[in-house]
């Protein structure tokens, strides 16, 4: 039984990958994931300059999630761009680099510096933070969308990813496919964390992450069927060309059955790794293994995508 996927020419032994933002913010916890049964890491999101980041407490740990208000903290681009240099494709392993400018500008700053590397990887644009003030999430104004590719695919030769927030109404489904189509990008990541949910400690009377009066990203359990949507609604839309990361409730290896039932062809975990550490690769392996074997699967093809209706 093999675990084996690809996306573009980029072969995965493993599917399983950490979510940008969750235990990749430094070398050792880069080298800590490319050292398990991971496929790969992805780097926490990178501004041109480091970032501190929102006030504290900014993540909180719920029975069935997460909520967070990072706002972007990072050491910079520089500094996870020669992680990346330095150890993309090390023992088969892929490094995917994920930007999250504050504005086109910096994206494409960040974009030029990553062509102009000897990095050989995958780059994630990131355009669904939602935990910057007074930013909204790129991913939601398809124009926005429309404008950063179009300065970027003027100069960017190298594979690109884009990390979206999750869409709610098949007008959106539609509406971000049509950009989508339009352009050579190699997958898309979906889902980002369901932006500005509000997490409330009824004993306490208050809310439990201090940054924007407590408004943060969702994660784990909570969002699970919005990113099984996610995944569905944009195979169904976007070119075959066009792979996707499925990203979003994962703790088991039932729930990577089901994204790549969905069509997914790389799963990416984050809550769940932000609990378990990289032992959850181990065991989410073995457990996707089981399932396959019980029901007669060898490889991830046997059902990729093959969701039925009723
Ligand atoms: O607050 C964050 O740093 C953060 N948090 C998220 O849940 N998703 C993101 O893309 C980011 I850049």
């Amino acid at each position: 039984i093999s675990l084996a996927s690809h996306i573009g020419d980029y072969q995965f032994d493993n599917l399983l990958l950490n979510a940008a933002g969750v235990r990749c913010s430094t070398t050792d916890e880069l080298n800590k994931t490319l050292d398990s049964m991971a496929g790969g890491c992805v780097t926490k999101s990178a501004t041109p300059e480091e970032r501190a980041g929102n006030e504290s407490p900014r993540m909180k740990a719920l029975p069935l999630g997460s909520i967070n208000s990072m706002g972007l903290p990072n050491h910079g681009i520089d500094y996870y761009l020669k992680f990346a240099e330095e150890n993309q494709g090390k023992n088969g392993k892929q490094v995917i680099l994920s930007i999250a400018g504050l504005s086109i500008d910096q994206n494409i700053e960040m974009l030029k510096k990553v062509q102009d590397s000897s990095f050989s990887g995958l780059t994630e644009l990131n355009l669904s933070c939602p935990n910057v003030k007074g930013k909204s999430q790129v991913g939601y104004d398809f124009d926005a969308v429309r404008d950063v590719l179009t300065s970027t695919f003027k100069f960017f030769k190298k594979p690109l990813g884009l990390k979206l927030p999750p869409y709610f109404d098949f007008n959106q489904f539609n509406g971000i496919a049509e950009v989508l189509n339009d352009f050579p990008i190699t997958y898309i990541n979906v889902i980002n964390s369901i932006g500005n949910g509000l997490v409330v400690d009824p004993e306490t009377e208050s809310v439990v992450i201090k940054p924007k009066g407590g408004f943060g990203g969702l994660g784990g359990d909570y969002v699970k069927p919005t990113a099984l949507a996610n995944v569905r609604a944009l195979r169904q839309r976007l070119n075959p060309e066009i792979s996707i990361i499925g990203t979003g409730g994962i703790k088991s290896g039932m729930d990577v059955f089901e994204h790549v039932l969905c069509g997914a062809n790389l799963v990416q975990i984050g809550t769940a790794f932000g609990y378990e550490g990289t032992p959850i690769f181990e065991r989410i392996s073995k457990e996707l293994k089981e399932i396959m074997d019980k029901k007669g699967y060898k490889t991830l093809d046997d059902f990729r995508g093959k969701l039925k209706t009723i």
